[in-house]
């Protein structure tokens, strides 16, 4: 397995919703051991420690139940930096904090691809679609909104500038199960490819990330990862402020984890909404370091062949 030099930036993103912890997020997957299992994996870790948001500015939205916008835009500021910029040193974990972090780390990734003239790719693994704009959402809360700024949706104008749109067409959302009446009608007039839970139980997970993944490696293109808590089934995923019954099993996330390092296309990843306020001795905060061990090449056993 060819070593990767993984960065580990810690975002304690905890502006985008109302409930608070996710800010006790990197450490939690500091204290679960994630930097020594991948280096027993053979990787190479750098850690950044925490970043930090970009100084606060003064924002405003028509919509308002918006909430906590300027920190969100802090956010995106700083993180859509670091993440460019890591892009182009290594493999950048981001262990959030919630998904508000990725209006920064997706923008961020987007910005690298364009330098280097490739194309973007995104799998949403959540529970929800994150389609929002600060306009469409109810809540007000922005962790709900990082796939509208990222494709390029209306609504974002105190947001930092896009430096690189994604193409709808490029982001595939499994494990869908709860998605708001503006984002599903938003969705319908999208090319994005969405599998809600019925069609992963009709057809398996394992079929539609394949056939996300060919279209990866045709186009030759970049991979950002966006690993949402609340993917995970609650009975095995507690920590987060978000459950939704009937998400991914333990098999299936980890089936998910081999066939991405399977395909050796991922070059950036998201671990968000952990609030380890609500963990039960830190299982989740466990199971979502094992789920990264099996990104990066963790498995049972190394089959001389697989076809059988
Ligand atoms: N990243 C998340 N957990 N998002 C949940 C969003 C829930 C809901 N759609 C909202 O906009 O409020
Ligand atoms: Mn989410
Ligand atoms: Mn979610």
């Amino acid at each position: 397995m060819t070593p990767r030099n993984c960065i580990l930036i810690g975002a304690p993103v905890d502006s985008g919703k109302r409930r608070r912890g996710c800010q006790m997020g990197p450490d939690a997957y500091r204290t679960a051991g994630l930097s020594e299992t991948l280096k027993e994996l053979g990787h190479n870790i750098r850690e950044l420690g925490n970043i930090q948001h970009a100084p606060l500015r003064e924002a405003s939205c028509e919509n308002e139940m918006v909430y906590a916008l300027s920190e969100t835009i802090g956010w995106t500021e700083s993180l859509a930096e670091s993440a460019a910029k890591a892009c182009g040193e290594g493999f950048p974990i981001f262990l959030g904090g919630d998904h508000s972090l990725s209006l920064g780390s997706v923008a961020g990734a987007a910005a690298y691809a364009a330098s280097v003239d490739r194309p973007l790719f995104v799998l949403w693994l959540d529970a929800h679609t994150d389609y929002h704009t600060p306009l469409t959402t109810g809540s007000g809360h922005l962790h709900g909104t990082p796939l509208g700024y990222v494709t390029g949706r209306e609504g974002f104008e105190a947001f930092p500038p896009l430096p690189a749109v994604v193409p709808t067409e490029n982001v595939c959302l499994l494990g869908l199960r709860s998605v708001d009446a503006a984002e599903s009608a938003a969705l319908q007039t999208s090319e994005m490819q969405a599998h809600d839970m019925r069609d992963i139980d009709e057809n398996g997970i394992a079929r539609p990330l394949k056939a996300f993944l060919d279209r990866v490696e045709n186009a030759n293109g970049l991979l950002h990862v966006s690993l949402d808590v609340d993917f995970l089934d609650p009975s095995i995923a507690p920590a987060v402020g978000t459950t939704v019954p009937g998400g991914a099993t333990y098999r299936e996330a980890h089936l998910v984890m081999e066939l991405l390092h399977d395909s050796e296309r991922v070059t950036s990843l998201d671990l968000v909404e952990l609030n380890p306020f609500l963990d039960e001795r830190g299982r989740t905060a466990n199971l979502m370091v094992e789920l990264t061990a099996s990104l990066l090449g963790r498995r049972v056993f190394d089959r001389p062949t697989r076809s059988y």
